[in-house]
């Protein structure tokens, strides 16, 4: 069978969902973005995939913690409790990350280093503690070293502060309330110094911006064009001829070009 019919059968094999391949680990994307952005809304798409498992924030973990809802009281009094809200931010995004699957692709909405972002702000707003600041950065630290949490691309849904503080609002979650626009443009500007500028934290995979302003519909065809890329992705070392238990090299064939605006 020549090179070009075995390729093609593997992603339609990957495509249609057919179990017949196990792998080390799935291909992992995390979408990032402002509170609103649109990241459970385009996640969604995925959940079309059989070949995909769609990983969504565990809020609602945040919100039930032995009957107290931590996401409140963050956002009610952050310089008490925005410590061990981080903490459990912390474990329940790691839980996912190290989530276990044979399917070759996973998608997670947020991840363990976007936390990262939100403790910067923290820090730059004085709301943590300096004890606080060094417990969670060697907390994450040590994530970062000794947690299998491989990620392959990041989709950075890029919506405006304006948009998704109106978008928040129509979404009306109790514990937001409070929520200014002021808080929202902080996040969006740390976001964008972490995936669009580069100039905060190490980038753990390629960056994939995406325009979060446009309508629901017209952000169909940008799942559309990402959704090809990201199923199509040839990886490196991966041979045409995979078996069952041929496990998939951990590198992956996207270049390493940080910023890569692949969905025209
Ligand atoms: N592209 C979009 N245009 C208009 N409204 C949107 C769009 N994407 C999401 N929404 C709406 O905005 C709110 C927040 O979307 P959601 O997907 O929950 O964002 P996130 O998960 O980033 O907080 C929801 O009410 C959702 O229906
Ligand atoms: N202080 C932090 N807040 C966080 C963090 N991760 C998520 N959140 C908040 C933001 C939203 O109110 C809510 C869910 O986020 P969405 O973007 O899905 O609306 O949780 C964090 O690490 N720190």
């Amino acid at each position: 069978m020549g090179l070009l019919v075995r390729r093609i059968s593997n992603i339609l094999g990957i495509m249609s969902g057919t179990p017949c391949k196990t792998y080390k680990r799935p291909f992992t994307v995390c979408v990032e973005g402002n509170i609103g952005s649109g990241k459970t809304t385009f996640l969604n798409h995925f959940k079309n995939y059989d070949n995909t498992v769609v990983l969504q924030e565990p809020v609602e973990l945040w919100r039930n913690v032995a009957g107290v809802n931590l996401l409140e009281i963050m956002y009610k009094d952050p310089r008490r409790y925005a410590c061990i809200f981080q903490s459990y931010v912390q474990l329940t995004m790691l839980q996912l990350h190290t989530y276990k699957t044979q399917l070759p692709y996973k998608v997670m909405e947020r991840s363990v280093y976007c936390s990262r972002l939100f403790i910067e702000n923290m820090k730059r707003n004085k709301i943590l503690q300096d004890f606080e600041i060094v417990v969670l950065e060697e907390w994450f630290d040590w994530c970062i070293k000794n947690a299998d949490i491989e990620t392959d691309l990041i989709i950075y849904l890029r919506t405006s502060p304006e948009i998704v503080y109106q978008r928040m609002r129509i979404r009306a979650r109790k514990e937001e309330n409070s929520v200014s626009l002021e808080y929202l443009k902080q996040i969006h500007e740390i976001h964008d110094e972490w995936l669009l500028y580069q100039s905060l934290f190490s980038l753990p995979a390629p960056v994939i911006v995406l325009d979060g302003n446009k309508s629901i519909e017209e952000m169909v065809a940008e799942f559309d064009k990402c959704k090809n890329k990201i199923f199509t992705q040839q990886r490196e070392g991966e041979n045409d001829t995979i078996t069952a238990n041929t496990t998939i090299s951990a590198t992956h064939g996207l270049k390493e070009i940080k910023t890569v605006d692949i969905c025209k």
